[in-house]
């Protein structure tokens, strides 16, 4: 079993869980279900700001604890200061360390669109996401079917959110383009062994539609990566544990903006 399995069968029972304690007609009832979700493509694109999707992500199946000592209202304020397109925060507590409150504290401290990073498989997950205040859902192309894709981008689209589709190679990315995605994000790490290579990106790149917005995902650790990735066409630049190894996340990504 991959840690992606075990991952997707912890998922369904939380999410089991989350549809015994609070109703979809609770969470349609809640504060930042009727908010209008931020234009992913329009922060993205935005000339002023740097391309970077910045993570707050505590810990990972793969480093294990990676910052156990900030705070989400902290970090991600000065992500956004620091130049930040938009905001990701992990909502699975299990393997790192997320939860749903972190995305409704950051909501409350930040006016720029935040990515709910989950592994979603149900469309209650969607609901919620919406209900918490996140304005973009990831869906893993690895973990979904063609048709599981196709009805929770449409749920999401109904709900205004935006779409941002994660693949790791040709096949799922060939299999799984629908027309209510926003964003398709390569992902630079195998999330079934865990090695890295940005070169996944580069190699995609070019295989990705036009209509939709690049993102390459994972170990972009230095500015000249950014530079290199901007050339291959990639709109977009998620990066977590490069800034929160450090001990003050928002002052780390500071000071990497300054060598785009
Ligand atoms: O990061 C992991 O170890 C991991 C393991 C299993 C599934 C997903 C995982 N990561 C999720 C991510 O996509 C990253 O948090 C994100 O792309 C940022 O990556 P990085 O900049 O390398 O922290």
């Amino acid at each position: 079993m991959t840690i992606l399995d075990k991952i997707v069968e912890h998922k369904k029972k939380e999410v089991a869980d989350s549809k015994q304690q609070r109703s979809i007609a609770q969470l349609e009832a809640s504060a930042h279900f009727g908010r209008t979700p931020y234009s992913f493509r329009e922060f993205l694109l935005a000339p002023d700001r740097t391309g970077i999707i910045a993570e707050f992500k505590r810990r990972s199946p793969s480093k294990g604890i990676i910052n156990a000592d900030v705070l989400v209202e902290d970090v991600t304020q000065a992500y956004a200061a620091a130049g930040a397109s938009a905001l990701s925060v992990l909502t699975d507590e299990n393997f790192f360390g997320g939860n749903k409150q972190d995305v409704i504290a950051a909501r409350t401290v930040n006016n720029i669109p935040i990515l709910r990073k989950d592994f979603m498989i149900d469309e209650y997950q969607v609901i919620e996401a919406k209900s918490i205040g996140a304005d973009i859902i990831l869906l893993i192309a690895a973990i979904l079917t063609p048709a599981e894709i196709k009805q929770l981008a449409a749920l999401a689209k109904s709900l205004g959110l935006n779409v941002l589709l994660e693949v790791h190679n040709l096949e799922e990315l060939e299999r799984s383009i629908d027309d209510n995605l926003d964003a398709i994000g390569v992902n630079n790490r195998n999330l079934a062994d865990f090695t890295v290579s940005v070169e996944n990106s580069f190699k995609l790149a070019a295989h990705i539609p036009d209509s939709f917005m690049k993102i390459s995902e994972s170990a972009i650790s230095d500015t000249e990566i950014i530079k290199d990735l901007k050339q291959a066409g990639y709109n977009g630049f998620l990066i977590g544990e490069t800034f929160m190894k450090q001990p003050d996340p928002g002052l780390a990504m500071k000071a990497f903006v300054k060598g785009l």
